[in-house]
């Protein structure tokens, strides 16, 4: 629907130059979003998609062993909208104390991500609303270490910001002035919480995300905050019980598409368009979601079958076995703390595992050896791959 400009503007200098920031209407979108039959329609197929994955995800026989590895998954794909070239190996290895160092800068963002999404988890499982505060507690966590952390991790911004162009004056789009951050944050977060406006938790997600981006309320990582607040609504509205759904693979694939139709409402006005982009990535990002759960499920069952048939020597390789679905890359040092097993008893069972085919010695030295388990990363990696 073609509603006009959703918003109106403020003159504000900057960097020595007149700018017209803009100041977005608080949502929700007036007049109210438009549900065609097909748009209902489409809206039904994304909640389907996402019961599965919600179900999936209860189901798992070790529901946390999916969550790690998607939500590093997540961390590497995100950051490489943010132009990081980490891989998941990358992350993974750094996360692994005593292994040889993965390229530093990238990987610090990459893991930042991974540890804010897993403080925001935290907070809301305590209880906690997902507030600004809340917000602002993951930017904290985002930005505490590396490139970002100059930028005010964990504080709205004070100054002007722009996106696209080299100047606020040849900008594709100049977001609010500072001194309007706070009031149009906090209008966000009314509109979050706000049972009387009744539009399904998808929906609110939706029409959130865009509001939050044209906000831009920090100085960084404001579409890196932006794709968590997706997971992190969908979460809290009791639409997935674990906040599993992430759209920046598919953010990452449409991304022309994903910011002309950012602009189309702010300038236009057309939320439609936006939601509807927005409910089929749901449901293909969902859908995929459940597909990668399940090849995990059976590359776990069919590999865990050709273990147990080692005879004697199976018990202790069980044992590494079942680390290494927690963590695909591993020392010998690390299965030891985290299975309480004996270094010689640790080396048989991970030699009986190399011996099987499942896990591969990737360092080729001596000491501080690096195991991987190679078809599980595989899966996790498809479209993971550094762009
Ligand atoms: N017109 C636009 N063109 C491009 N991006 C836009 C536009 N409007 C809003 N954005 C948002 O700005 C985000 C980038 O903001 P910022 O650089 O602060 O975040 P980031 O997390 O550091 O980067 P990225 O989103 O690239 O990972 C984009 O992800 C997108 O959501």
């Amino acid at each position: 629907m073609h509603r006009g400009i959703t918003g109106h503007y403020e003159a504000n200098h900057t960097v020595g130059e007149p700018v017209r920031a803009f100041i977005p209407d608080p949502l929700p979108p007036e007049p109210p979003l438009e549900f065609t039959p097909a748009r209902s329609l489409r809206l039904e197929r994304a909640h389907l998609a996402l019961g599965r994955l919600d179900s999936i995800s209860l189901l798992l026989p070790e529901p946390n062993l999916f969550l790690y590895a998607y939500v590093r998954r997540e961390a590497v794909l995100s950051s490489q909208i943010e132009g990081t070239q980490s891989s998941l190996s990358d992350l993974l290895l750094f996360e692994l104390e005593g292994a040889p160092g993965a390229p530093f800068d990238d990987v610090v963002e990459v893991s930042n991500y991974a540890a804010a999404l897993e403080h925001g988890m935290a907070r809301l499982q305590e209880g906690f609303p997902l507030s600004n505060r809340l917000i602002r507690g993951m930017h904290g966590v985002l930005l505490s270490r590396g490139r970002g952390s100059g930028k005010a991790p964990g504080e709205f911004r004070r100054s002007q910001n722009w996106i696209g162009g080299t100047r606020p004056g040849n900008a594709q789009f100049v977001p609010p002035p500072p001194h309007r951050v706070e009031g149009c944050m906090a209008a966000l977060e009314r509109f979050i919480h706000d049972e009387e406006a009744p539009y399904p938790t998808l929906i609110k997600a939706a029409l959130a995300h865009v509001q939050f981006e044209t906000i831009h309320p920090f100085l960084d990582g404001n579409g890196r905050i932006g794709r968590l607040l997706i997971a992190f609504i969908l979460h809290e509205g009791g639409v997935l019980s674990r906040p599993l759904l992430y759209l920046s693979l598919y953010f990452k694939r449409h991304r022309s598409e994903y910011y002309r139709l950012l602009d189309r409402v702010r300038f236009e006005g057309d939320w439609e368009a936006w939601v509807d982009f927005f409910l089929e990535g749901v449901e293909e990002t969902a859908t995929n979601a459940v597909q990668t759960a399940q090849r995990l499920v059976a590359l776990f069952k069919e590999d865990a079958a050709r273990v147990q048939s080692l005879g004697r020597a199976a018990a202790s390789a069980l044992r590494v076995f079942d680390i290494l679905r927690e963590r695909p890359l591993l020392t010998l040092g690390e299965v030891c703390q985290r299975a309480g097993l004996t270094f010689p008893t640790a080396t048989k069972g991970m030699k009986a595992l190399e011996t099987l085919g499942i896990v591969r010695e990737i360092t080729g030295a001596r000491r501080g050896r690096v195991f991987a388990y190679d078809r599980y990363l595989a899966i996790l990696n498809e479209g993971a791959e550094p762009i």
